[in-house]
Formats: C-alpha cells, structure tokens, sequence
C-alpha cells in the first residue's frame, strides 16, 4: 500500500512565495536587528524589537510561522480534537448515550486540520510582520562576518540579530528505513489516506499524541520506544496512565526495544526488532526527537559555538558566544515548546535592542503533552523530589467531584515542595490539565507556599479542585503535626473556658 503524502494541498495553506520587502535598512547602513528564521521565536522577537522601534529584517526561507503552525502544535492538536470526538462517540454508552455506527472520513478531518492552520495563519502572516513594522523577506540567510549576512545574494548589515531557525526531525540509521518513505511530522499532516497500521517510533510527546490520534481515527498503531517507559520527561505514575489509555485504544506499545532493520514485504513492510520479533506496517512515523537546524549558516564564521549535543550555545540572558548576535527556540537546547520558543525570543529582543539583562526562565517552564488523559507538568520531577527529600502532595482525582460526575477518575494532581512549603512541582493527569496547570506555574514562578494555595477558594465542581485539595491536605498535615498542633490545641482549649466562663 502505498501513500500520497502531498505537502498541504489548499493555496492558503501553502503560501511559499510571498513577496520580500526591501533589504536596505531605513538608515542605509545596518538593520538594528536581523532575525533569521520566522516560527515562533523568531516572530515574536521581531514584533517585540520593532515595538521598541528597532529597524528589523526578518528572514524566512519556507512559510512564516514555523513548524508550531504548520506542521506542530496546531495540526496535532487538531487532528487529536477529531480523534477525541471519535472516541467520545464510541464510548458514551457508560453515560448511558449509545451512537451507532462511528465512521471515520479521514479527508474530511484533514480539511479540519487545514482550516485550523488556516485560520490561525493570519496572524503569522508576512503582512502580520509588515503591519507591526517588521520588513520580511522570503531567503535562506547565512553569516559571512560576525556583523553581516549573505541573503539572496546580498550583503546585509546588522548592530544586532538573532538566530531562530529551529529543530529538525531526527532520522536513526536504521537500514531500510529510507525505503519504507518514513513519515515525520514535516509529512504526516498531509496524508491523504488513513495508514491502516502504522507504526511509531519513538514514546516521546509525538508519539505518544499521534500515536493515540492515528489509532481513534482506525489505524492499527504500534508504539516502538527505544527507553524503558514512555513520556520519560514525565512522572512515571503519569506516564503509566497514558500507557494504559494507549492500550485501552488498541495500541500495542513496546519499550525497550529497538527496531534494527526495515525490509520489504510485498506492498507493505516489516520492521525487524533487537528481541528478535517483527512488526508490519503499512506507514511509519519515525518520532524519535528533534536536532537543531544549525547548518549553512556560516555560524562558525560568525563566532557562534555549539554546545556538545550541537544547540547553539547561549548564557542566562540568551545571548551566543558572539556578544552582538542572541538565539531563541528549538535551536538553543531549552526545552522545545512553542510558548519557551515565544517568551525567549520576546526576552533576547528586548535584551538586544534595550540593552536589558533579563534572565531565561528555566525552572517554571510549563509542559503539556494532549493525549486522553492530558500529562501537565512544571519544575521539579516525581524522581528528582524524591532523590531531593522534598515533600509531595498526591491527590488522586477519584477524590475530585468533576472527575466522579464525568467518570474521569484515572487521573492525580501533585504538588512538590520545598522545605519552607513553597511550590517547587507540579504534575496533574486528566482532562484539560493543562487547563488546570497555570496556578502551580505561577506559585512556581513567585514562591508561592502550599497555604497560598489553599487559602485561595476554587469553584467547585472543577477539575482545579485536584491541586486545591492537595494543597489543603498539606496545611492540615501541617496544622495537625507538631508544635501547630500543640499551639491549635492550646488556643482551642482557652477558647472553650473563654466561652464557659461567660
Ligand atoms: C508534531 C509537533 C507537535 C508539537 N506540539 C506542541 C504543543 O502542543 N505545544 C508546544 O508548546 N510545542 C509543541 N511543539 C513544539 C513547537 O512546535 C516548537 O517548540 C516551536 O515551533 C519552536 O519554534 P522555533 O521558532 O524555535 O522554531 P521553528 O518553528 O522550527 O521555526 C524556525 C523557522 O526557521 C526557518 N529557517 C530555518 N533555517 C533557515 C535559514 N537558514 N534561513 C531562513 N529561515 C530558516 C524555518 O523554515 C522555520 O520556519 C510541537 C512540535 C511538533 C513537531
Ligand atoms: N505537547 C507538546 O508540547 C509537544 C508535542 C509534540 C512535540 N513537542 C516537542 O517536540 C519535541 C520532539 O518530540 P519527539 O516526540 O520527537 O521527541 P521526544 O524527545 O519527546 O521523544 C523521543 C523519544 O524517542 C525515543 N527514541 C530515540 N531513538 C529511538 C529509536 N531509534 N527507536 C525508538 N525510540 C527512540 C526516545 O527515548 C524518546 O522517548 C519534544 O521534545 C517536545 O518538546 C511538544
């Protein structure tokens, strides 16, 4: 069986030639701030620097808004809100709803991922750029001096710039692979045809969302990760639950297995495993991580270093290792998502243009991988709390009353905190976690204590209650241990003879 990956087929959706603005800068001698790549980081470090009313060239080879709108977060999510509502379909007789008949029209839920991206698009658009006062050009850029570029032929001058061109999907020398036109995340999304088995390499956030999609939409999925478990970045307790609503959608996943070789079997293919057993496929994702996009860009000429696992190498401030050039995104190492890409190319703009010393968060970085049930999570991890003595607050959501009425129960929410009892962690399994999420993000951020939490009321039935309730059970553990508990005794007791004594 063989499969017609087009690129996006719709016009809107393949605007890949635009018109480019002019490369001479107002002044006629140098742009204050050249940025080189137009996803996510790269847009918003743009608009933030042509806000503080710095000349800027923006430089975008392929599509302006990077792989976040084209071929990331906005199609996955899409494609995961089809395959959610299958499942739903399929699945709402424990409600007591039955629906008969769940049909899948894959070029139908493809249109939706389209209309997705083209919606969204507008606002990434290189007439976007130019209405916020940023000049984009549609050109590979490469460095020729550590002040200038070469782009389409010409040189341009810079005080400052940023490089911002991302993370590449990684492809494991497996012989045979090639052959079998493996699917990345570059192709998936222009399927035509639902894969009837397909199977996945990598248990990583992509894998894991496709996986599930792929499988609610009708593919045979079978999930191949290399590590011992998946979603390793996660609690395991987290990654467990996912694991199990994998296998509940028919996914078969095998961990710590590698596949070795890819032959042909008739039409279709088979992969071959280090434990000595197959698997056929018709399509292969191949989910196995993301290197940054680093070559051709004269970065050694321009005195940029790469770390050693080939990110380009920033300080605090995200500044590399040539004082006039800053990087942001998939490329610098920090962990790859869309909002980290946004809010460092936000701080390495104003850095640059306003000469600020702010520094890159890394340690309240939300993550949100939206399979069912969502894994959320911020700071300090399960393993490394206990590895560290600090304490945790689980509470598990057949406690939490919105889970119960949606019997949603297989889910926690938890809370990692330090000595003083400010929150250090947080990880919450279930649905719209991610929803749930900011409040820790922000105790995380500003040293908010457990008793902040609690003392803050939340609606009810909300699946917030989760993180609520953990709070509140960390005060009570407080207030009936130890000397709290000797002192609300004590004040109990003169208040009863207070009172008797009226
Ligand atoms: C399937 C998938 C799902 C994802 N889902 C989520 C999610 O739900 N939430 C989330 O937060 N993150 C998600 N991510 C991660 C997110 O997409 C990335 O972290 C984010 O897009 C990184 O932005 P960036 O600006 O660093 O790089 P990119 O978006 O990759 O942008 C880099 C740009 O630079 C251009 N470029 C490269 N080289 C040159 C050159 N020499 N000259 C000019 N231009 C150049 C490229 O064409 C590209 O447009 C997902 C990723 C994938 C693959
Ligand atoms: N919801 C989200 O925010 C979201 C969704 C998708 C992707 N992303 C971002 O994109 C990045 C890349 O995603 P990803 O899933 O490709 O990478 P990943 O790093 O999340 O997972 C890759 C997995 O592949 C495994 N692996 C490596 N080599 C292998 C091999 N040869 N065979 C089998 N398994 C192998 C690794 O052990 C790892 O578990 C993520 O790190 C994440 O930051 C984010």
């Amino acid at each position: 069986m063989t499969f017609d990956v087009a690129t996006l087929p719709e016009p809107a959706l393949n605007p890949s030639h635009w018109e480019s603005d002019d490369l001479i800068p107002p002044d006629g001698s140098a742009w204050d701030l050249l940025v080189i790549g137009g996803g996510t980081a790269g847009l918003v470090a743009a608009k933030t620097a042509a806000g503080f009313g710095a000349s800027v060239l923006l430089i975008e080879r392929d599509r302006i808004g990077g792989d976040c709108l084209w071929t990331g977060c906005v199609p996955s999510k899409a494609l995961l809100s089809a395959a959610h509502a299958a499942h739903d379909a399929r699945t709402s007789t424990r409600y007591g709803i039955h629906v008969d008949g769940v049909t899948v029209d894959f070029p139908a839920v493809m249109a939706h991922v389209r209309r997705a991206i083209a919606t969204i698009e507008p606002t990434d658009s290189p007439a976007a750029m130019r209405a916020a006062g940023v000049s984009a050009a549609h050109a590979s850029a490469r460095f020729t001096s550590p002040q200038a570029a070469i782009v389409d032929g010409h040189q341009v001058q810079f005080r400052q710039a940023l490089v911002a061109t991302g993370a590449a999907p990684v492809m494991p020398p497996i012989p045979g692979l090639a052959d079998a036109a493996p699917l990345t995340n570059e192709s998936v999304f222009g399927l035509t045809q639902l894969p009837g088995r397909l199977l996945v390499l990598g248990g990583g956030s992509i894998g894991c969302e496709l996986g599930q999609a792929f499988a609610r939409l009708g593919s045979r999925v079978r999930i191949v990760e290399a590590a011992e478990r998946l979603l390793v970045r996660e609690d395991a307790d987290a990654a467990a639950l996912v694991t199990q609503a994998l296998a509940g959608d028919g996914v078969e996943v095998r961990t710590g297995v590698a596949v070795t070789a890819v032959r042909p079997d008739g039409s279709a293919w088979v992969a071959e495993l280090d434990d000595g057993t197959e698997i056929g496929f018709d399509a292969v994702l191949v989910a196995v991580g993301r290197r940054p996009r680093t070559s051709s860009l004269g970065l050694d000429v321009a005195g940029v270093e790469l770390d050693e696992r080939g990110f380009v190498r920033v300080d605090a401030r995200l500044r590399t290792t040539n004082p006039r050039i800053w990087a942001a995104g998939d490329l610098t190492g920090h962990p790859q998502f869309t909002h980290t890409a946004g809010v460092h190319g936000s701080l390495a703009a104003s850095n640059a243009v306003l000469g600020l010393r702010r520094r890159a968060d890394v340690a309240s970085l939300p993550r949100v991988t939206f399979t069912q049930p969502e894994v959320a999570g911020v700071g300090v991890s399960l393993e490394r709390a206990r590895a560290l003595g600090l304490t945790m607050r689980t509470l598990g959501h057949v406690e939490v009353d919105r889970a119960i009425t949606e019997q949603q129960t297989a889910g926690f929410s938890r809370l990692v905190l330090d000595g003083k009892g400010r929150v250090v962690g947080a990880t919450i399994v279930g649905p719209r976690a991610g929803e749930s999420l900011p409040e820790a993000v922000l105790a995380a951020r500003h040293g908010l204590r457990a008793r902040d939490l609690a003392a803050s009321t939340h609606a009810y039935p909300t699946y917030s209650d989760g993180l609520w309730k953990a709070a509140i059970a960390q005060v009570q553990a407080q207030l009936t241990g130890g000397v709290t508990r000797r002192a609300t005794q004590a004040l109990t007791s003169v208040r009863r003879l207070t009172l008797r004594s009226r």
